[in-house]
């Protein structure tokens, strides 16, 4: 008799606690093509922000992230190679090569097809400026041992399958290698929605995704996965139901998932 009294108070509570936890507990989004591509536009024409300022923030919670991730011991003072390709995701990776090498580890750069903008030439000289080598030609499978890590910063969210021709080599190197990558964005050569491409794809310890995760990342199974590039404007985290973690303190990178 007693149970029968008390059921409707509790499934009263069970019910308050439900929705309580679903406001709370709201998933964090992952972003279609699309989407991803309507946020940059709206980063730019409706809150005013500058490609520069973007891949700056872009690319320094990348460095963080790294520099958390695999400091100078765990790669055993080894170089990291940073292979750009020539959109905007190849410019967050010029700054991230800039940013790890004020960190102080030894950086080289393989930036195979420079676009003609001031953009990336500015971000190129900066890198020389910096001393930062620019290989003119691809480390082979032998020259492979002085790094310690790659950074993948060939593609982001714009990439359509297949690879072109001119980074078959380099996409190739990193499936073979053994050396860890960490990829900025999208591990390159994934389709963004779909994940790894079925004849095999790269396959990173680390992935940066940045102002919101991709689709294809939740099909990451790596090492570590950092969301970075905190610039999103309230309005439109809530426009897109992005449903960001709060980002600590200070911090411009922020663990989302981590298999160790
Ligand atoms: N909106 C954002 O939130 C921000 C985006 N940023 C970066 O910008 C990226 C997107 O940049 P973009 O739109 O410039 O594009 P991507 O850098 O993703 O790639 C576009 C370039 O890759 C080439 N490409 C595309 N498919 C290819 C294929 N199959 N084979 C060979 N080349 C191919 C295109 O011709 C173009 O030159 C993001 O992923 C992110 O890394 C950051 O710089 C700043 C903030
Ligand atoms: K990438």
């Amino acid at each position: 008799m007693q149970v029968y009294c008390y059921q409707a108070p509790i499934r009263q509570i069970l019910r308050t606690l439900t929705k309580l936890s679903a406001i709370k507990m709201e998933p964090l989004k992952y972003l279609s093509q699309q989407e991803a591509i309507n946020v940059d536009v709206e980063l730019f024409n409706e809150y005013k922000y500058s490609v520069d300022q973007l891949m700056e923030l872009a690319g320094l919670s990348c460095a963080t992230a790294i520099a958390k991730c695999y400091t100078p011991e765990k790669i055993e003072c080894k170089s990291i190679l940073v292979c750009c390709g020539p959109g905007n995701n190849g410019g967050d990776g010029l700054v991230c090569a800039r940013h790890l090498k004020l960190f102080n580890y030894n950086v080289l750069v393989y930036y195979p097809k420079r676009t003609d903008k001031d953009l990336y030439k500015n971000l190129t000289h900066q890198c020389e400026a910096m001393e930062i080598p620019l290989l003119s030609e691809l480390p082979n499978a032998n020259e492979m041992s002085r790094y310690g890590l790659i950074i993948d910063a060939l593609f982001g969210f714009s990439f359509t399958p297949p690879v072109r021709s001119t980074f078959i080599p380099v996409i190739e190197l990193m499936k073979t290698t053994a050396v860890p990558i960490a990829s900025i964005d999208i591990p390159s050569g994934w389709d963004v929605e779909n994940g790894e491409p079925p004849e095999g794809g790269i396959k990173p310890e680390l992935l940066i995704s940045l102002t919101a995760p991709k689709l294809c990342a939740k099909k990451f199974y790596g090492k570590y996965h950092f969301l970075g590039g905190r610039f999103v404007p309230p309005q439109l985290e809530k426009k897109y139901k992005l449903a960001l973690p709060k980002y600590p303190g200070t911090e411009c990178c922020i663990l989302l998932n981590s298999s160790l």
